[in-house]
């Protein structure tokens, strides 16, 4: 099977199977081969968590399907285009501005292929570092990013991945914890954003616990 079957080939595509394959094509041009499988793993996982959780289906998969738009932008496009669009830059974003490519693939996104549901474009602006009070659809899509199949299928994943279904704030926390291990162990500079979202995300946990809900 090609690839470009393989795209056609999803089993409950709630997105217009038009603007499906213009993002697709339109993708195909500006990332490798191996990139879209990603993306194609973060709109499948992003709808099974959608399903479980009883969230908007189209929204988590376009949300998936679109989270990337902008992962091999210039650095300075990324710079550029974050002044244009007012966001707010810090020391880390100006020096690291490939971690803009999350809120820029949500301007990507509205600019380019008219998405205009807020919910939608925050979840792909989330996708990278979260956010403290980030809406359950921003959450499936920042876990999916994250534990997507392609990323690989060690025990810690696995736990990862099994705990999305379980337990979603619980998860978002856990998924946290595994990145921020990670550029502790790589020697990365770490945005603060993420421990933010980490801090909220145990926080929404722990409230729930406290109230008796399971998930
Ligand atoms: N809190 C953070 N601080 C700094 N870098 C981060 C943080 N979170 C993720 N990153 C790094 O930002 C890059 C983009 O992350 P991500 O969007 O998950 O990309 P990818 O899909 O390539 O893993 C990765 O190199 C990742 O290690």
């Amino acid at each position: 099977m090609t690839s470009t079957e393989a795209w056609q080939n999803t089993a409950d595509s709630f997105i217009d199977p038009q603007q499906r394959n213009q993002v697709l094509n339109w993708l195909k041009d500006r990332v490798p081969s191996s990139r879209i499988q990603h993306i194609l793993g973060v709109e499948k996982m992003a709808d099974d968590l959608a399903i479980d959780h009883q969230l908007d289906r189209t929204k988590a998969q376009i949300a998936g399907l679109m989270h990337d738009l902008a992962k091999y932008f210039h650095p300075q496009i990324l710079l550029e285009t974050a002044i244009a669009e007012k966001l707010p830059l810090d020391d880390i974003l100006k020096n690291h501005p490939h971690l803009l490519h999350a809120d820029i693939s949500a301007v990507v996104a509205r600019e380019e292929f008219g998405i205009e549901d807020r919910e939608v474009l925050n979840a792909i602006a989330n996708h990278t570092l979260g956010k403290p009070e980030m809406s359950p659809l921003s959450c499936v899509v920042f876990l999916a990013d994250t534990l997507e199949p392609g990323r690989g299928n060690t025990d810690e994943l696995e736990a990862l991945r099994a705990l999305c279904y379980q337990n979603l704030y619980r998860a978002v926390w856990k998924t946290c914890d595994y990145t921020l291990n990670y550029l502790i162990k790589t020697s990365s500079v770490i945005h603060p954003r993420a421990v933010l979202t980490r801090n909220w995300a145990l926080q929404q946990h722990q409230n729930k616990v406290q109230l008796g809900q399971k998930r």
